[in-house]
């Protein structure tokens, strides 16, 4: 089985490349198998930046193949935040429960016309000695007003998928990866790859 690295640190997202990548034939190690002292300061103003910095740092200290992700929820009521802040929304050091809370109360009084947010997923892969690669996904969806569901991660428990009527914290790791920002940036990645053959 080829083996592919992924520059994060965070479970949730291995636990769903693992399944989403078991797909192509690939085994994913992550900095949690690696060296989780490795730390790569997330300053970009976008996805985008964070996960070129996150791959080619990585990918520089192993010589292999990394790919990274850098996501997060845009919430259109709270003007796109907490966008490349999702992970510390609450504060450095607050867990996801703390930041899916600030949005609810944030939202408190916004009505459920208003309350459209998407995930984005940012993916880059770093190949040493070639171009980095850069593909987006997206999900959309509604800030429900409390949390619902054990699944999933961050701020799955808050955001309805309309066409399913669950939030994706309801969904099974298996309908998350049909739907998810992250799965549609890899769909795209994979595209990108087979065309590049
Ligand atoms: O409900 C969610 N379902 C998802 O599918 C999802 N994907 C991302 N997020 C949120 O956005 C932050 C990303 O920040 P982020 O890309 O910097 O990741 P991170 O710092 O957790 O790990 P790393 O990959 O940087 O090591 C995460 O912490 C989560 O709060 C999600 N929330
Ligand atoms: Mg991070």
């Amino acid at each position: 089985m080829k083996e592919l690295l992924i520059a994060t640190k965070n479970k949730g997202k291995v636990r769903e490349f693992e399944v989403l990548f078991a797909q192509f034939g690939y085994q994913v190690k992550s900095l949690l198998d690696l060296d989780e002292s490795i730390d790569v300061e997330e300053n970009g103003v976008t996805f985008r930046e964070n996960a070129v910095k996150k791959a080619e740092t990585i990918a520089k200290i192993f010589n292999i193949p990394t790919l990274a992700d850098d996501s997060g929820l845009i919430v259109d009521a709270l003007d796109g935040r907490p966008g490349v802040f999702s992970a510390r929304y609450a504060g450095e050091g607050k867990d996801d429960n703390a930041n899916l809370e600030k949005v609810l109360e944030e939202l408190e009084d916004v009505s459920e016309s208003k309350r459209g947010a998407r995930f984005h997923c940012s993916l880059a892969l770093a190949i040493p000695g070639e171009e980095t690669i850069i593909v987006d996904g997206t999900c959309e969806g509604i800030i429900t007003k409390e949390p619902r569901g054990e699944e999933g991660f961050g701020y799955d428990p808050i955001m309805y998928i309309p066409s399913l009527g669950k939030t994706m914290a309801q969904l099974t790791k298996q309908e998350k990866n049909k739907i998810s920002h992250r799965a549609n940036a890899l769909n795209k990645l994979q595209e990108r790859l087979a065309s590049s053959v």
